[in-house]
Parts: structure tokens; C-alpha cells; sequence
């Protein structure tokens, strides 16, 4: 069988130290496979942006292992560690970060030419990227001229640009009304099936999270099965 996209094993993060220690993971475990949709749900304050930080290596634990397409990242540098996250993980937040002086095509375009990508392709992916997400017909909008949902569907696909193999969405839809969450979810679900990606995604939304194919939350240091 071929390796899981994303896998945590033994992971322990604590930050500060003495009266100010605060250990959010202990040992914790998570494998998430090609195409698998994992929803994080858990309170506020209980490390879900730590936990994602660490899978897209933001961050790094002060030990266990975070292995990305069967890489083992402990004892990378610095360098080798931009390098691979640059080319497998794609990132999606609450706000939309577009740059606003470029059209939608463009800011999903602008990665790829940083990866090295030849114009024209870049072009053909990002016109594929946003005819999937359903927001090819505004293409050529700037950021300023599109809707919520649009501009969130855009930051998709830039996020998709160089076929990641992890995806990671600290709560994508946290900033849109329930309608365009229930869309702006499904359109990155049929991309993550689509792209073959493993996605982690931490929400606060349960109607979206029961649509993951699993659900995970944070508990004593450890991610652990959830039901809602
Ligand atoms: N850089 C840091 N220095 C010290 N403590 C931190 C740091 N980052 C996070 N923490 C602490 O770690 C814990 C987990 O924080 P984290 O931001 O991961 O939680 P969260 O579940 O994403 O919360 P929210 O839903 O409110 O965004 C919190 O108690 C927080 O205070």
C-alpha cells in the first residue's frame, strides 16, 4: 500500500515554560490518506491552529515524528523544510489574503510561476482550478469585484495551484454565511476527491464537519475520533 499523504506519530508540542507551560499535544497520532477529508473540531483553545501549524511545518514539535508523502521532516533544516512545504502542502485560511491588485486568475497563476511553472501552463492549471470550483467566469475580476464565497473558492484553488498533496484549512468558511459555507465546503471536498489530496480541515461548522469522511478532536493531548 502506498504511504499515507500526511502522518503525525508521537507528537508533543508545549509552549513556554515553569507557571507558563502549556502542553497542547502529548504523544498525538494522526494519519490522514490520499483523498481522505478529516474534519478537526474542537474548543477554542485546545491547539487546532498548533496542530495544523505543525502538519503544514510551520512549526515544529519539541519531538515525535510529522512525515508529509512518507518524508519523515524531524531532521530537515530550515531550507529542505520550506522547500517541501512549498511543493506539498497548500494552505487555506478563515480570510482570504488575495492580493488585491490582481485578478482571480492571476493570484492563482502567482504561485506556480514562484514553483518554476511556465506561464502558459500556469495559466491552463489555474482556468482548470477555478472551472472546477465553479468561479471560472470570473476569472479576470479583481479580489475587490467578487463575492465572499467567490473570493474564498479563489483562495481554493490558489491553494491547489501546485497539486499539493496535503491540504490544510484553518476554518475556510468562518467568515461566510451558512449558504456560501455550505458551497465554498462542498466545492473543497470535490477538489480534495479530485486532486487525490489529504485535507485537514479544523472547523467550527458541525453541518459541515458530519460531510468529512471523519471527524477528529483534541482531548488530553491527543487527537482522538469525534461524533457530533
Ligand atoms: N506562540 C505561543 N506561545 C504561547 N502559547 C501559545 C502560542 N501559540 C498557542 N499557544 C497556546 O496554545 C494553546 C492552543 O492554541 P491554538 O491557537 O492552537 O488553539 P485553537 O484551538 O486554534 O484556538 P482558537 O479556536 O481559539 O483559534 C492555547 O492555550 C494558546 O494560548
Amino acid at each position: 500500500m502506498s504511504k499515507p499523504h500526511l502522518r503525525l506519530s508521537g507528537v508533543h508540542r508545549h509552549y513556554g515554560e515553569g507557571e507558563r507551560l502549556v502542553r497542547v499535544l502529548e504523544a498525538a497520532d494522526l494519519t490522514v490518506e490520499s483523498g481522505e477529508l478529516v474534519a478537526l473540531v474542537a474548543p477554542s483553545g485546545a491547539g487546532k491552529s498548533t496542530l495544523l501549524h505543525l502538519c503544514g511545518l510551520l512549526e515544529s514539535p519539541q519531538s515525535g515524528e510529522i512525515e508529509i508523502v512518507g518524508q519523515p521532516t524531524s531532521r530537515l533544516g530550515d531550507r529542505a523544510r520550506t522547500q517541501l512545504r512549498r511543493s506539498t502542502v497548500g494552505y487555506v485560511y478563515q480570510f482570504h489574503h488575495l492580493l488585491p491588485e490582481f485578478t482571480a486568475l492571476e493570484n492563482v497563476v502567482m504561485p506556480q510561476l514562484i514553483a518554476g511553472v511556465e506561464q502558459k501552463a500556469a495559466e491552463a492549471r489555474a482556468m482548470e482550478l477555478l472551472d472546477l470550483l465553479g468561479v471560472a467566469p470570473r476569472a479576470s475580476h479583481r479580489p475587490a469585484e467578487l463575492s465572499g464565497g467567490e473570493q474564498q473558492r479563489i483562495a481554493i484553488a490558489r491553494a491547489a495551484a501546485n497539486h499539493p498533496r496535503v491540504i490544510l484549512a484553518d476554518e475556510p468558511t468562518g467568515n461566510l454565511d451558512p449558504e456560501t459555507s455550505d458551497l465554498v465546503f462542498e466545492a473543497l471536498k470535490d477538489l480534495i476527491k479530485n486532486e487525490g489530496a489529504a485535507a485537514l480541515i479544523a472547523t467550527h461548522n458541525h453541518d459541515l464537519a458530519r460531510r468529512a469522511d471523519r471527524i477528529v478532536t483534541l482531548k488530553g493531548g491527543l487527537v482522538v475520533p469525534h461524533t457530533l
